[in-house]
């Protein structure tokens, strides 16, 4: 770790602006995306939807449901931009609607739901649990602690404990193995998706998580920085969907290639440089993958083996990926860098019912990319 890493110094770089982008050109791009996303003036861009006068979900739009990933999302772009009533009203519904009090996953959220609040499985996925619980860290920290579900700093620290401890005097699985510290595709499998690492996430939990969790947390955050290095391809940096614990790609049932999961990838690796710069982050991923998209053209964004063969298949997120690709160049520099970020600079967000998780990768890249995707630390 280096004094200049984002944690320690407080700065944050925004590469819109190196790129020669105004500071107002910049603020508008950021206020105009969030009016798309999170208010109903424009109902083709829309992915958030207030219910009542205290609820609102975020919804997957090319699925008609509504899940963790979306409203932890939801969540921190909600207090990284400062907007705590949206916040307040994606937590009521996520712990009124998706929270499990009995079975195997008793202390999880249900990752599917439908709009009006009915589960669509009694199953998580650890994504939204990490999401959720840095989430409310820096609610916590932001806003300071209510009363009930909103002690936000109460709720992630016993959300984290249950991550971790779920099953040892009850039935059920924690969302790590406890071994060899990585976290897993679902509670009940031994395999996992590169995309759901996040080592940067994982040094904060080790400052935040109850004292008895802070070790294993330590340990997780380098598990995962050699785990990203392991599973993404040693040429072109492509992550499949899921992988087995030795990074090997997990092609049971048809997620071993580099898909709608895998773009997440070059995001996690670039912010944990921004906020860390640990030694072991594996930059030189990034500058893969960016190698491997720069002459691509995204018209023409397909499915790949990791190994970079295209599928006949076209990708099913491109504005997603043209996003997350851009993102990668907060931990790289030079011409694909550059390239790659003046690409999603000139993208509109996306219309029509596959919006939702491009629109998502939209605004976390909008948000990295211009030094708002932050560390909010008790205080600041
Ligand atoms: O009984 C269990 C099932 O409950 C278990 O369900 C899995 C739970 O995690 C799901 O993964 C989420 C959905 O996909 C990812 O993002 C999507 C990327 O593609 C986009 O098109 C889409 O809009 C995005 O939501 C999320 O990051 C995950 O949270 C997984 O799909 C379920 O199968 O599976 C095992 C059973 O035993």
């Amino acid at each position: 770790m280096t004094e200049t890493a984002a944690y320690y110094s407080g700065n944050y770089r925004n590469v819109f602006k190196e790129l020669g982008f105004s500071n107002e050109e910049i603020q508008d791009r950021i206020d105009d995306t969030w009016n798309k996303l999170f208010t109903d003036e424009n109902k083709e861009t829309q992915i958030y939807y207030p219910v009542g006068n205290d609820k609102a979900y975020m919804l997957d739009t090319g699925n008609l449901d509504v899940r963790t990933e979306g409203m932890s999302y939801g969540m921190m772009m909600a207090v990284q931009m400062d907007e705590k009533d949206v916040f307040n009203r994606l937590w009521n519904w996520t712990y009124q609607y998706m929270f499990m009090t009995e079975g195997e996953n008793a202390g999880y959220f249900a990752w599917s739901c439908n709009p009006d609040g009915t589960k669509r499985s009694y199953g998580p996925a650890p994504d939204g649990e990490e999401y959720f619980a840095l989430a409310l860290f820096f609610a916590s920290h932001r806003w300071g602690d209510g009363q009930g579900i909103f002690n936000y700093g109460k709720q992630a620290r016993d959300l984290l404990r249950t991550c971790l401890h779920k099953g040892e005097n009850e039935i059920g699985h924690p969302m790590w193995n406890l071994e060899n510290k990585l976290i897993k595709f679902v509670p009940n499998v031994e395999f996992s998706d590169p995309s759901y690492h996040l080592p940067h996430f994982y040094e904060l939990f080790s400052l935040w998580a109850y004292p008895e969790d802070q070790d294993f947390w330590k340990e997780a955050a380098a598990a995962s920085r050699a785990y990203i290095k392991k599973s993404c391809h040693s040429k072109t940096g492509l992550a499949p969907e899921y992988a087995y614990y030795d990074g090997t790609p997990n092609n049971e049932n048809g997620y071993g290639h580099f898909f709608s999961d895998s773009y997440r990838v070059a995001c996690n690796i670039a912010l944990d440089y921004e906020w860390f710069k640990d030694e072991q982050c594996p930059v030189d991923v990034a500058y893969r993958i960016q190698q491997f998209f720069a002459d691509k053209d995204p018209e023409d964004y397909r499915r790949y083996t990791i190994d970079g063969e295209p599928f006949e298949e076209k990708a099913l997120h491109p504005v997603g990926l043209i996003a997350t690709n851009a993102f990668a160049s907060l931990a790289t520099d030079g011409p694909n860098a550059e390239k790659l970020v003046k690409l999603f600079w000139e993208t509109p967000v996306r219309t029509g019912e596959r919006r939702y998780y491009d629109n998502c990768l939209y605004f976390f890249s909008l948000l990295a990319l211009s030094g708002n995707f932050k560390i909010w630390k008790a205080n600041s």
